[in-house]
């Protein structure tokens, strides 16, 4: 984690914004050269508060697109059309071309760039912010194993990474890079849960959270299936059977299968220019 690149490997991240600079910090904690990292934003205020914040170099989106190796697309869907239209004139064939956005497909940014450059689908989540983060990696037409490895490298840094068929990804964006969310809203209704059974909201939160970070760690480490991992807490004319009825009465499996359903379907549309 904490070798510094080699100053041929430059990388801009275009469109810095919640992911864009969750994935800065990583990459900085990871050991990349302050040097070889550099930072694109739409707004000059924007742009000021990431050099003071990460010493990092801030520059236009057409500089970025000549000066790096590596350039990371980080701007929402909606925006990617007018990104592109911006970086076509100086994004050669020798530059990686890596989009985090979601349903924007390689073959989206492959028309409308340079004839064979290399582009990477990638869908992160927001714990890469910890360390934690989980990518989703998938290769266009012209990305050879070398650049796949490079995107590997680049996303390694701040958590796991898997490569997918780009077939996969809006399924993994409504899984993974959604995910987060899911588990947040959880935690919320969880915590609201407490104030009704009369705990203050502080000590709610904290036990809800500490439930949620050693059943995390449980998933992750016992080699157990969650079902076993549920049973062992479910005793036999117990409290957790009570919970689990209700759970089943109010349809919460159904919901979470309609709910991801539903954001899978919305990265699809998002592929296809729907930006309302
Ligand atoms: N927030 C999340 O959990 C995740 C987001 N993503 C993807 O990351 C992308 C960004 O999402 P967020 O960071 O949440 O949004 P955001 O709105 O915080 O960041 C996007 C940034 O791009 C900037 N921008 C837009 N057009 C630009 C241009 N032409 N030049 C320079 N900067 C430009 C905006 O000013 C903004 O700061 C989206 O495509 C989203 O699908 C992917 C995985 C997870
Ligand atoms: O909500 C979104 O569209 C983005 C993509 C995955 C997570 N956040």
């Amino acid at each position: 984690m904490s070798q510094t690149r080699k100053p041929s490997q430059t990388v801009a991240v275009l469109g810095t914004g919640k992911i864009g600079e969750a994935l800065l910090s990583g990459m900085i904690r990871g050991g990349w050269a302050l040097a070889d990292l550099l930072v694109t934003t739409r707004r000059q205020e924007r742009a000021d508060e990431l050099r003071t914040r990460f010493g990092v170099e801030a520059l236009t989106n057409a500089e970025a697109a000549k000066r790096a190796d590596t350039l990371i697309l980080a701007c929402k869907p909606q925006d990617m059309e007018r990104l592109l239209d911006e970086l076509a004139p100086h994004v050669t064939a020798e530059r990686l071309v890596i989009s985090a956005a979601a349903g924007i497909t390689t073959s989206f940014i492959e028309e409308r760039l340079t004839a064979g450059t290399p582009v990477i689908r990638v869908m992160p989540n927001t714990p890469v912010l910890v360390d934690e983060g989980m990518s989703v990696i998938s290769g266009g037409s012209h990305a050879t194993a070398a650049h796949l490895t490079h995107a590997e490298d680049i996303f390694g840094a701040v958590g796991k990474t898997l490569r997918v068929p780009e077939t996969q990804q809006d399924a993994c964006t409504a899984l993974s890079g959604s995910g987060p969310a899911y588990f947040y809203f959880l935690v919320e209704a969880m915590t609201d849960a407490g104030i009704l059974l009369g705990l203050p909201r502080d000590k709610a939160h904290d036990l809800i959270v500490q439930a949620a970070i050693g059943a995390a760690v449980m998933l992750r480490d016992s080699g157990e299936h969650p079902v076993k991992l549920r049973e062992n807490v479910t005793s036999p004319a117990g409290t957790t059977i009570n919970a689990i009825r209700e759970l089943e009465n109010h349809g919460v499996r159904a919901a979470l299968i309609a709910a991801l359903e539903a954001a899978r379907d919305r990265s699809r549309e998002l592929a296809s220019g729907n930006s309302v």
